[in-house]
């Protein structure tokens, strides 16, 4: 069923819309622009038939589409599978007025949108999310990047798209543990920046994991608003945009650890706790506080503990945060829900410490 779309606005140097509904498809001719004669269409091996629907309706319209199928998950952020669709463009002599359309999850946004940042040093990208963490966090925002061995994302760039189509309907393909993943991520715009998330989850958990409930709705309508304002304000993530990043520094060790076989959002649910642990020991953040992470998560089938016997591979990946300013650890906390502020330095013991909190015995 299509209904109006909510349509909200990301401000920059370039503004762009986000727009969350359902049967947008329609909308992305509109999103391309007028000058674009050819599209590269990104999509993973599993949206096979997503990828082919949505280049037969560019075609319709007169364009040139052309499909590079990736693999699925994180497989397709690295430099090999980049490298492949800048083949693929080369081939197809694409030029500045040319475009990239991302159709996936974040794996997929991120790397569309890195290759359309890189190719002729920029060209428009249009994602178009199909997981609920994509929709809530990964397309909007111009964070674009691959892994490399020594960790997660080290290589990318900010490159905005020029819309986002967050289309609902989507989310009936996709399986209840890649919902929940999804959810860690409005949890953590709840814990920064919007509470009435956080009790919107706690009010009705059944609802907030229904893909068809108008709860979902509103918490990916919360969760795009939190992120839109704050990187309208702060795109290249020179203070404010680090909040985003809160529970990250754990969850990305975490990921480079389990050799990314961990759903992001899975391990943002332990990263999240994890930090939490940390702030209750810096004095930060309340016990109630801290509590409360780890019951939202854990009402929303997350994980919210990890193995114990990790410590020397964690502590040696987070090192390499894009927060960290040479030896020097820092952490996004928070003094209270929606008061994040910053941890810099932490002692060892107290890292530690706050790891043997969330170990699983
Ligand atoms: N750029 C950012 O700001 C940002 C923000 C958050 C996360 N991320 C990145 O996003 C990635 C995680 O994204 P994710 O959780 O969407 O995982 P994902 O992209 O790995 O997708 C998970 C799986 O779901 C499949 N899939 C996608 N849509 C589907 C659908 N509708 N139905 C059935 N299957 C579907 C995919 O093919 C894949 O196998 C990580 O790499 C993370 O670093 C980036
Ligand atoms: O948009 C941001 O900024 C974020 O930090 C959002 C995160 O959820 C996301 O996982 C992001 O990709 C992490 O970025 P990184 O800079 O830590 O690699
Ligand atoms: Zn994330």
């Amino acid at each position: 069923m299509t209904t109006e779309p909510v349509r909200i606005t990301v401000e920059g140097e370039t503004a762009y819309d986000v727009l969350i509904g359902r049967g947008l498809l329609g909308e992305l001719r509109g999103l391309l622009g007028p000058k674009v004669a050819k599209v590269l269409v990104v999509h993973p091996r599993a949206l096979r038939s997503t990828g082919e629907a949505v280049r037969d309706d560019l075609v319709a319209q007169g364009l040139e589409a052309i499909l590079a199928e990736v693999p699925d998950g994180e497989e397709a952020k690295s430099a090999e599978v980049a490298a492949f669709c800048w083949t693929v463009l080369g081939q197809s002599d694409f030029t500045r007025s040319d475009a990239v359309v991302g159709v996936g999850g974040g794996a997929v946004t991120d790397l569309a949108g890195f290759v359309a940042a890189t190719w002729l040093r920029g060209v428009r990208v249009v994602q178009v999310p199909t997981t609920l963490l994509a929709m809530v966090d990964a397309a909007v925002g111009g964070k674009t990047g691959i892994n490399t061995a020594e960790g997660k994302n080290l290589v990318g760039s900010f490159h905005p798209p020029a819309g986002v189509l967050c289309d609902l309907d989507a989310l009936d393909t996709l399986p209840p543990h890649d919902l929940r993943a999804g959810l860690a991520e409005v949890v953590k715009c709840g814990f920064i920046a919007d509470e009435r998330i956080l009790e919107l989850v706690e009010a009705d958990v059944e609802a907030a994991t229904d893909p068809h409930s108008p709860v979902l709705a509103e918490l990916v309508e919360r969760a795009v608003r939190v992120k839109a304002r704050v990187v309208g304000e702060d795109l290249k993530e020179s203070d404010l945009r680090e909040i985003l990043n809160y529970g990250h520094t754990f969850a990305h060790a975490v990921e480079l650890v389990e050799r990314y076989q961990w759903r992001h959002g899975a391990a943002v649910s332990v990263g999240l706790v994890y930090v939490a642990e940390l702030a209750r020991m810096a004095g930060r953040l309340s016990d109630a506080d801290a509590d409360r992470h780890r019951t939202v998560l854990q009402s929303l089938g997350l994980p919210t503990t990890y193995r114990g016997d990790r410590w020397p591979q964690l502590l040696d990946a987070m090192k390499r945060d894009k927060k960290s300013r040479g030896a020097l650890l820092r952490f996004v906390v928070l003094d209270a829900v929606g008061k994040p502020s910053r941890l810099e330095g932490p002692d060892p013991a107290m890292l530690q410490a706050a790891y043997a909190e969330i170990s699983a015995s």
